[in-house]
């Protein structure tokens, strides 16, 4: 089935995040300047700036671009850890895919989540308690999901950790003992704790090792093949991103300059920006 023809899990529609009020000047987005984000009057950012992409089952969606181009922005919207100024996403399976999940109520985006979506952020600190254990930490996740057999939670705990290869030995030591790629597989492990059918992975790799990055990347793609989990992932790197991403959108100063497959992306990028990206990883 092409994709033309399957209902996206997600889809967005014009999203819009500014950090500060906007006036009427910026409020026309044509008065912004060509690839610039900042209001010249009011000194408004507008980080992401109307964006509207669709996220298929079982795929993995690229988010690529400068530093500052709006890529976390617009997963922090998506996971409700900041706000939106405007736009609507939808997923298919909640609610007839019906409702904006922007507008719902925070107990409902909770539950979203909690059992829709997982978050990887960069800052392993940001995702994880490190004074908790990696096997409290998942639990902290299936609690907040509503189970609360001790055994099933011990059991999935368990289960988790050992599917991203941290020794069951370690489970109940704390992350901030651990090195980075393992506090990134036991993020992922948490995020991952309810089955959400999306995942999110903001810059994942950014400052491991080659190797350990390596290790991390295999992990999203055996993931990706086996539970057929779709996926946005956040980099600026195009390297990962040609790595993991079917299809792939490039952003700059807030908008989608350029999008579709990833391998025709990288054999023939259109705008003089994506053009510059590619040639940068060759
Ligand atoms: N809390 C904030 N207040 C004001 N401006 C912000 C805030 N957070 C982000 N911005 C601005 O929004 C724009 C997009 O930032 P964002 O962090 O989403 O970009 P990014 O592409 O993820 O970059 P990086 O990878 O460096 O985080 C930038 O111009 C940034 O300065």
């Amino acid at each position: 089935m092409t994709h033309n023809e399957m209902r996206p899990l997600l889809s967005v529609r014009h999203l819009t995040k500014r950090f500060g009020k906007g006036c009427s000047f910026c409020r026309q987005p044509e008065n912004l300047p060509p690839l610039n984000n900042r209001c010249p009057r009011c000194g408004t950012v507008w980080a992401c700036n109307d964006l509207s992409f669709d996220l298929y089952e079982g795929e993995i969606l690229g988010i690529v671009g400068e530093s500052g181009s709006g890529k976390s922005s617009l997963v922090q919207c998506l996971y409700f850890d900041t706000s939106v100024t405007g736009g609507t996403a939808t997923l298919s399976n909640y609610q007839d895919g019906e409702t904006n999940i922007f507008l719902e109520s925070p107990q409902q985006k909770r539950y979203i989540r909690n059992h829709l979506m997982g978050m990887v952020y960069q800052n392993p600190w940001t995702g994880l308690k490190m004074n908790f254990s990696s096997g409290g930490n998942i639990a902290e996740k299936l609690i907040a999901a509503g189970h609360f057999n001790v055994h099933h939670i011990q059991k999935r705990a368990a289960d988790l950790l050992d599917h991203v290869e941290i020794p069951l030995s370690r489970m109940n030591e704390a992350p901030r003992n651990f090195s980075g790629g393992m506090q990134q597989r036991v993020q992922i492990s948490k995020a991952l704790a309810n089955r959400p059918p999306i995942l999110l992975l903001d810059e994942v790799t950014t400052g491991l090792d080659l190797s350990v990055q390596a290790r991390v990347l295999d992990l999203i793609r055996r993931i990706q093949h086996e539970s057929r989990t779709a996926m946005i992932v956040v980099s600026h790197d195009l390297g990962v991103i040609r790595m993991l991403c079917d299809r792939t959108m490039v952003m700059k100063q807030g908008r989608c300059i350029e999008a579709g497959l990833t391998d025709q992306i990288l054999e023939d990028p259109h705008h003089a920006y994506t053009q510059l990206l590619v040639h940068s990883l060759l």
